[in-house]
This record gives C-alpha cells, sequence and structure tokens, in this order.
C-alpha cells in the first residue's frame, strides 16, 4: 500500500479516547487506520504497517478472556506503543505480571524520566500526564526497562529498545498531557523513522486517483446537503470524473428555515456540476409520524434517503454509484460496535442507517478524512469560504432536534427560533468562533406570562459547541447579552416558545445533538 505513506496500525481496546491517538498521530503527517483488536491480525496483512499502537481500554489482563493483542502483531518486526491497557496486555502476553485492585490513579501526575529513550526525546527530566487506571503492572518482561515512573506508577513507561517496543501507563493522547503530541511523534517519526509525508495535497491526488480506479466509465450521483462534507467530495469527485457525476440535494422538510433555496443557488452560482432538487418533505415526515424513538428515526431517514437516491438514480441512465461526504467519526461512531469493544452511540443516517441491501454502491472519497482535515481540503480544491467554514448540520436534520414525535408544526416552530439564534451570532461576530449552534424544540410545557395572561407552551433549548472534529466538544461560552437577545427574541417573535435554556454540556459526558 505504497500510496498509503507506510500507516501506522491503531489497535483499539475501548478506550474512549482511541480517536485521539488517531489524531495525534495524523497532525505529525502520519496516516493512521483504527482497527478493533478481534480484527487487528486481519489489519495488519491489509495494512502492512510501519508501527502498530496498541489502545487503552476498560478490560483488566487478569481477568479471563479479557482482550489480547494477537501475536502477529509483535511478530511483525515494526514498532510497538502500548498506551495503558495496550502496555498491560503487551507485559502480560510477553512474559511480565499485571495485579488488580490496587488504589486507581486518576488524573494529573507527574512522571520522572529515568532513563534515556528516543520515546522521550527533547523532553525535560519531569512530564505532566494523565493517567486513568486501576490495574498495575508489577514486572516486566525481559528485555525490557523502566524509562520512567510515577508516585503511583513505578512502571510509568517501559522500553524494549532492541525490539522498538514501548509502553506508557499514561495517555499521552490527551491534552492534560502537554507534550503527549511529542511522544507520538517522537515515536512515529524517530522511532519508526516515517517522514510525515501525508498531507491533504497529497491526499486529494490519490483521492482521484481511487474514484477513477472505483469508478470506470460508470455515472455517479452524489447526495449534496450543502454541508462542508459534501460539498468538498462533489467537487473532488468532479475532478475525478466530469460529467459522469450529477448531484442530489434532497429536501427532507427537515432543513433550516431557507435552506433549500440557499443551497441550491449558492451550488449552481459556484459549480458547473448538474443539481437535482428533490422535495420529498411530504415522504419524510409522512413517514416520521408518530416515531419518537431516536434510532427508529435515525434508521427511517437513512432507509428514505436511500430510496431517493435509487428512485434518482434510475432516472439517469446507468447511474450504478452513490457518493457521499461520509467522514471517519461517522464510520466510528456508528459501526465500532459491530466489530469493536466500543458502544454505538447513535447511528447516523449514511452509515449505520443504512439498510442493509442497496442497489447502488457506495463512493465515499473522505471516509477516512476527520472534519478538520475536510476543511483544509476544501480550501485545497478552492471551495470558498461560504462552504468551508460553514457549522455541520445533520443529514436527519431537524427530526434529531425535535425528542419526541416530529410533526410539521413543530419543525416550522423549531425553524424560526433555530433562525433568530443563528442570526444572532452571526450579527455578534461568533459564528466563526462557534464548531456548531442550534436550537432544540423540547416537548416540555411551562407555564408563563405574557402581557399579564398565563401561557403554557414549549420550551427551546440553545446549543452550542467548540470542537475540533466532532468526536469531544465543550460547551461554548457565550457572552450573556448575545444569549439574552436571542432568548427574547425566540419568545417575542416565535409563537409556541415561552421560555429559553441554554444546555452546558459538554462530549462527553453529552452528545452533541440532544437524539
Ligand atoms: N439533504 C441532503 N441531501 C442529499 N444528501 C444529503 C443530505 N443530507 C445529508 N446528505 C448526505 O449525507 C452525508 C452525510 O451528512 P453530513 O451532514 O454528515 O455531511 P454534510 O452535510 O456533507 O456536511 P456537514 O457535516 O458539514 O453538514 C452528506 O455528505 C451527504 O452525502
Ligand atoms: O450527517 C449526519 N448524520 C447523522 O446521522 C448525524 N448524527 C450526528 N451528526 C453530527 O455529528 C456531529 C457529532 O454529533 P453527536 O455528538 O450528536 O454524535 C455533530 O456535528 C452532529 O450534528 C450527524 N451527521
Ligand atoms: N485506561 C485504561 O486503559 C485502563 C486500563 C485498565 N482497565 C486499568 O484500569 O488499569
Ligand atoms: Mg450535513
Amino acid at each position: 500500500m505504497t500510496d498509503r505513506h507506510q500507516p501506522v496500525l491503531i489497535v483499539d481496546f475501548g478506550s474512549q479516547v482511541t480517536q485521539l491517538i488517531a489524531r495525534r498521530v495524523r497532525e505529525s503527517g502520519v496516516y493512521c487506520e483504527i482497527h478493533p483488536y478481534d480484527k487487528a491480525e486481519a489489519a495488519l496483512f491489509a495494512l502492512q504497517p510501519a508501527a502498530i499502537i496498541l489502545s487503552g481500554g476498560p478490560a483488566s489482563t487478569t481477568e479471563d478472556e479479557s482482550p489480547r493483542a494477537a501475536r502477529a502483531l509483535f511478530e511483525a518486526g515494526v514498532p510497538v506503543l502500548g498506551v495503558c491497557y495496550g502496555e498491560q496486555t503487551m507485559v502480560a502476553e510477553l512474559g511480565g505480571a499485571v495485579e488488580t485492585g490496587h488504589h486507581r490513579e486518576f488524573g494529573r501526575a507527574e512522571i520522572a524520566i529515568t532513563r534515556d529513550s528516543p520515546l522521550f526525546a527533547g523532553l525535560g527530566e519531569h512530564q505532566q500526564v494523565w493517567m486513568s487506571h486501576g490495574d498495575k503492572i508489577t514486572a516486566i518482561p525481559e528485555g525490557f526497562q523502566v524509562i520512567a515512573t510515577s508516585s503511583g506508577s513505578p512502571f510509568a513507561a517501559i522500553a524494549d529498545e532492541a525490539r522498538q517496543f514501548y509502553g506508557v501507563q499514561f495517555h499521552p493522547e490527551v491534552v492534560h498531557t502537554p507534550h503527549g503530541a511529542q511522544i507520538y511523534r517522537n515515536f512515529t517519526h524517530g522511532i519508526a523513522g516515517l517522514s510525515g509525508d501525508w498531507t491533504m495535497a497529497a491526499f486529494r491526488g490519490e483521492a482521484i486517483a481511487r474514484i477513477r480506479a472505483q469508478v470506470g466509465k460508470g455515472k455517479v450521483i452524489c447526495g449534496l446537503s450543502g454541508g462542508v462534507d459534501s460539498s468538498v467530495a462533489a467537487v473532488l469527485i468532479h475532478e475525478a470524473i466530469g460529467d459522469q457525476l450529477t448531484c442530489v440535494y434532497v429536501d427532507t422538510g427537515l432543513m433550516r428555515l431557507g435552506e433549500s433555496e440557499q443551497v441550491v443557488s449558492l451550488f449552481r452560482n459556484h459549480y458547473n456540476i448538474p443539481l437535482i432538487h428533490v422535495d420529498a418533505s411530504e415522504q419524510f415526515l409522512g413517514e416520521l409520524a408518530g416515531i419518537s424513538d431516536p434510532e427508529t428515526k435515525r434508521k427511517t431517514i437513512g432507509r428514505l434517503f436511500i430510496e431517493v437516491f435509487d428512485r434518482e438514480a434510475g432516472k439517469i441512465d446507468g447511474a450504478e454509484f452513490l457518493a457521499q461526504g461520509t467522514l471517519y467519526p461517522d464510520v466510528i461512531e456508528s459501526v465500532s460496535a459491530k466489530g469493536g469493544p466500543s458502544a454505538v452511540i447513535k447511528s447516523h443516517h449514511n452509515v449505520g442507517g443504512l439498510p442493509d441491501f442497496m442497489k447502488l454502491k457506495l463512493v465515499e472519497p473522505l471516509r477516512e478524512l476527520f472534519k478538520d482535515e475536510v476543511r483544509v481540503l476544501g480550501v485545497e480544491l478552492g471551495l470558498p469560504p461560504a462552504f468551508v467554514g460553514r457549522h455541520p448540520f445533520p443529514g436527519p436534520g431537524l427530526a434529531i432536534r425535535i425528542p419526541g414525535e416530529i410533526t410539521p408544526e413543530k419543525v416550522a416552530t423549531l425553524q424560526k427560533a433555530d433562525a433568530i439564534y443563528l442570526e444572532e451570532i452571526r450579527n455578534a461576530g461568533l459564528y466563526d468562533q462557534i464548531w456548531q449552534a442550534f436550537a432544540v424544540l423540547l416537548p416540555v410545557k411551562t407555564v408563563g406570562v405574557m402581557g399579564d395572561a398565563r401561557t403554557y407552551e414549549d420550551v427551546c433549548a440553545l446549543r452550542a459547541v467548540t470542537s475540533t472534529d466532532g468526536m469531544t466538544a465543550d460547551f461554548y461560552e457565550f457572552p450573556w447579552a448575545v444569549l439574552a437577545k436571542a432568548a427574547t427574541r425566540i419568545i417575542n417573535e416565535v409563537k409556541g416558545i415561552n421560555r429559553v435554556v441554554y444546555d452546558v454540556t459538554s462530549k462527553p459526558p453529552g452528545t452533541i445533538e440532544w437524539e
């Protein structure tokens, strides 16, 4: 796989922060993929990685049947770095010992580097790190030496320099380990000798070649939402196959106020790519009527999207491919549970929400990328800022911002509130500081007083988050005046809402959307 620039294989044992390992590795210009531990051997043969990282995880190596790294990973002749559970399983498998039931070490800790190692090249003797474990290594395998200690972990970092095997009990991937990125860089560049040549400019050329190889002379329809991902996908595919591509915008009836008109005109003004505008709102709202379970909503919407795409493909002679702007987090969040040890959080409409049988073959050129990488690719492709800087908007749209049953009236109410909220954010000049902002219509009525009369109406929740890739997020700290103005306007201008609240939940433990 030479066009993959010597990837790194990340073996997932179910840690909540495995994605962050991938981010740190990619930020240093190295391509990597995450695979569940029980599929790691197959991934090893398919990817031919230049280095392997074993993630943390919730299990304990002291339990029977806890997950293990395949022997082949240690026999591949490439450097291996084990992180937390990854270190523990490496130790257990290679002849050391791990015990359970010691005091938990959770949060900030300091390590002392006790021995020169390329893993810590360029770092001072004392390092702040972040720990999150209960088990403890009590003996290390032959060939290993301790390279760092902490008060709670005599084996905070270990190395077998000859075999290039490394283990760290702390998590270098989280920001609470301030020099963690340097540790990953030392591993990938210094130890594995990778050059960091994986850039979006390189990706563009390779992606185009892959699209051409996959599609041949076939015709492709591309689901275009006007969001960053599908706009970038469409322009990239157009560059690859020109007029074999037709874009399809689906008005689900769950879009934001005025969105359909805006997207269609913006895209038609900027690009000479044929775009079909399908109004499927009656079908979507009809089939969603009476459904209040979030996963059922998502699966229904996933199926309806495919029905619409199938119908449109049938009208275009010989269209056999469906392109989507699917990203890496969509894939990980909805499918990892099938093989991996982590839980399904949500079925993204374009991945886990897809029906089992599909006539159209998928073309997903961004399937390996994170959101911020897609934005860089968009700039590389010359997309205007109006596309590249847009807040994400989920395919299921307002359906997952109306907990409970969806009705056309509720959609109309939410559209108005959402438009006011975003207008106030833009007026205050805050749009680009916020990663995503939207309103949610709650199925909760509260009592209010307006014009001396009692009201009994719905609650609207406002959400705004900062993030880099949507995998983790913080709530945005608004200046109060902006929130207050938005709230006042919503209550005054939108019939049916008499109370506004602000959501101050981060992700985790929350998610960005409410369903
Ligand atoms: N209304 C729509 N019409 C056609 N395709 C859509 C629509 N909504 C979503 N899709 C398809 O589903 C994919 C995933 O949606 P998603 O919202 O994650 O991406 P996006 O809309 O392209 O970008 P963004 O994340 O910035 O909103 C899109 O890339 C697109 O291919
Ligand atoms: O196209 C999409 N189809 C979906 O089914 C979907 N669910 C969530 N999202 C978007 O993903 C990001 C993370 O959202 P959550 O924290 O709610 O999972 C946020 O940006 C969400 O808006 C979706 N996008
Ligand atoms: N974060 C982790 O990988 C934890 C590893 C293991 N479950 C422990 O508690 O020690
Ligand atoms: Mg979108």
